[in-house]
């Protein structure tokens, strides 16, 4: 049973599909003050909340059941991405379901500025009839400048041909292949931007990058008497710098739906500027959106905790497709990686430095997933965390000084195989396997022994003479401890030489067993892995 708080008014339409699930708990609570919420964290699985439910480095530090969070919204400055991933918490949002609601958001209050409808109606309800002091400006023919040409500004930038705007953006992480579909023209750089613009508006995140990216320096470069919208995320415009921007009248008007701090202090400033309209984060508020973001979040945090699908995640990276279809690939990875460990360990290399993965084409879509299960089957057994999984393994590996690699490669042939190759020092193993899709992943290389074995519960790795009777005492051997042979596959080098057997059993193996295999006449090595369940 899976513990779920669902916070800050997250829409029905999604909840109801966790409540529906018998395997988890849901609790449905008001955005709690922060105390409070911390105080309970410890019960909780997942939370699911929007952006007034700050997620902290205390607060993720304090959920120690926590597996995922969900934010029904775009936006995840409000949550520590780099100590949840270092926690191995799973963050999930709902990127697309509110872009048409900020889209039209944004022509819905550069209309009412522009129009002054906002002061026009308040004087309505005055009782006047000010039909002159209310003479507005159009749309048409204005220079509408877009910073950040995501899902967003894209959805802007189609509705303002309609108007009959001319439209251009600056993005420097978007392809011009991109500008040319959406009929946006490039521009080079911000200040070029500005430069031409009557219309300036901000769809970027709020990062280190674009904190404060529009300041008194930035407001000047825009043509006297333009507009500026802020329908992103407070930071990204300097708030002291707007405001003189607009009491001097450099600036025609302005709109801000999101703000420094939230909410805005009832005595703010800001509070005070005609040509300012001020909505409170209503960016999202439509009906339609809600239901959106809430059903895609729900959905996704339902089967992270109810089967471990992790790709909706943002902070575990590096798998495109079905995330069902790479399952038998990852966990074969992870379990190859921890085969390669432990019999490099029991050869006395514990030191790993370096874990190349590489894969066939056909999984070349996963393969930052399955690096991940890689530096993790690594780990497993060797540090101290209960949390450790696919979204921290790379950072806890990287943090331990292993150097993690992945390459595609037909050398390994088609059919979904896969290769991990451990080093240090000196020594190095590979182990190489095949993880057909559906179907039971399979040991197909230890070195340079072919093998051919399901890597499940436990396997023991034994290297021995090729003699005759060593298949029969560790049999026997195994028999007489009560430990139920699987799949026993031997293979060898060359007649009299080298041998290696994968034997897979049922159960545990004791290291008291793994020394009497070990007293056998021709047992050279013998390794134990008992794999995770994952
Ligand atoms: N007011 C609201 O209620 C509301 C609702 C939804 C989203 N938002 C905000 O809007 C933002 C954008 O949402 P989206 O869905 O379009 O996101 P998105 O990720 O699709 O688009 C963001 C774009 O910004 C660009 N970008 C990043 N850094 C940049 C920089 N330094 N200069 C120029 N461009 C840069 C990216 O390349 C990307 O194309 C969100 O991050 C969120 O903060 C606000
Ligand atoms: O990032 C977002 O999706 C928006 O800012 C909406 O946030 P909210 O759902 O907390 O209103």
């Amino acid at each position: 049973m899976f513990r779920v708080l669902v916070t800050d008014e997250v829409d029905q339409e999604g909840v109801v599909l966790l409540t529906a699930e018998p395997a988890l708990q849901v609790d449905e609570l008001p955005t709690l003050p922060k105390d409070e919420l911390l105080r309970r964290i410890g019960e909780y699985d997942a939370i699911v909340g929007r952006s007034a439910t700050r997620i902290s480095a205390e607060l993720l530090k304090a959920g120690g059941k926590l597996k995922v969070v969900g934010r029904a919204g775009v936006g995840v400055d409000n949550i520590e991405l780099d100590v949840a991933t270092s926690l191995g918490i799973a963050i999930i949002n709902a990127p697309a379901g509110n872009t048409v609601a900020v889209a039209e958001l944004f022509f819905g209050t550069v209309i009412g500025l522009l129009r002054q409808l906002h002061t026009a109606a308040a004087a309505m309800g005055d009782g006047r009839w000010d039909r002159a002091k209310f003479m507005g400006r159009e749309l048409k023919g204005k220079t509408l400048g877009i910073v950040g040409l995501g899902r967003i500004g894209s959805e802007v930038a189609a509705r303002a041909h309609a108007f009959g705007m001319t439209v251009v953006a600056y993005d420097p992480y978007i392809a011009d292949e991109r500008f040319a579909a959406l009929r946006v023209r490039r521009a080079p750089s911000l200040d070029a931007l500005l430069a031409e613009t009557n219309v300036l508006t901000l769809h970027v995140p709020l990062t280190d990058e674009t904190r404060g990216m529009i300041g008194k320096r930035e407001l000047a470069r825009l043509p006297a008497r333009s507009v500026v919208v802020n329908l992103a995320r407070g930071g990204v415009i300097e708030e002291a710098a707007l405001q003189a921007a607009l009491e001097t009248d450099q600036l025609r008007g302005a709109v801000l739906d999101v703000f420094t701090v939230e909410p805005l202090a009832p005595d703010s400033p800001l509070r005070n500027i005609p040509n300012l309209v001020l909505t409170p984060h209503l960016g999202a508020n439509t009906v339609e959106a809600q239901r959106n973001v809430s059903r895609d979040v729900c959905v996704a945090v339902r089967d992270a905790l109810l089967h471990n699908d992790l790709s909706r995640s943002i902070n575990v990276s590096g798998a495109t497709g079905e995330w069902s279809e790479l399952q038998s690939a990852m966990l074969l990875t992870r379990r190859a990686a921890a085969v390669a460990r432990a019999v490099l360990a029991d050869q006395g290399m514990r030191a790993v430095r370096r874990v190349a993965l590489r894969v066939s084409p056909d999984l070349a879509h996963g393969t930052g997933a399955m690096l991940a299960a890689a530096a993790a089957g690594v780990l497993e057994g060797v540090i101290e965390t209960d949390r450790l999984n696919l979204i921290n393994a790379r950072s806890l590996a990287e943090a331990r000084g292993l150097e993690l690699s992945v390459a595609e490669t037909t050398e390994l042939g088609s059919g979904r195989a896969l290769e991990v190759s451990l080093s240090g020092g000196m020594q190095q193993l590979a182990v190489a396997g095949v993880a057909p899709e559906g179907g039971t992943p399979r040991l197909t290389r230890i070195g340079s022994f072919h093998v051919d074995v399901n890597p499940r519960q436990t396997l023991l790795v034994l290297t021995n003479h090729d003699v005759p009777g060593v298949i029969g005492r560790v049999g026997t051997l195994l028999g007489e401890r009560g430990v139920n042979i699987a799949e026993y596959h031997q293979a060898r080098l060359a007649q009299g030489g080298d041998a290696l057997a994968a034997v897979s059993v049922d159960g545990t193996v004791s290291e008291e067993t793994r020394k009497a295999l070990l007293e056998l006449s021709d047992v050279r090595s013998a390794s134990i892995v008992h794999f995770r369940n994952e």
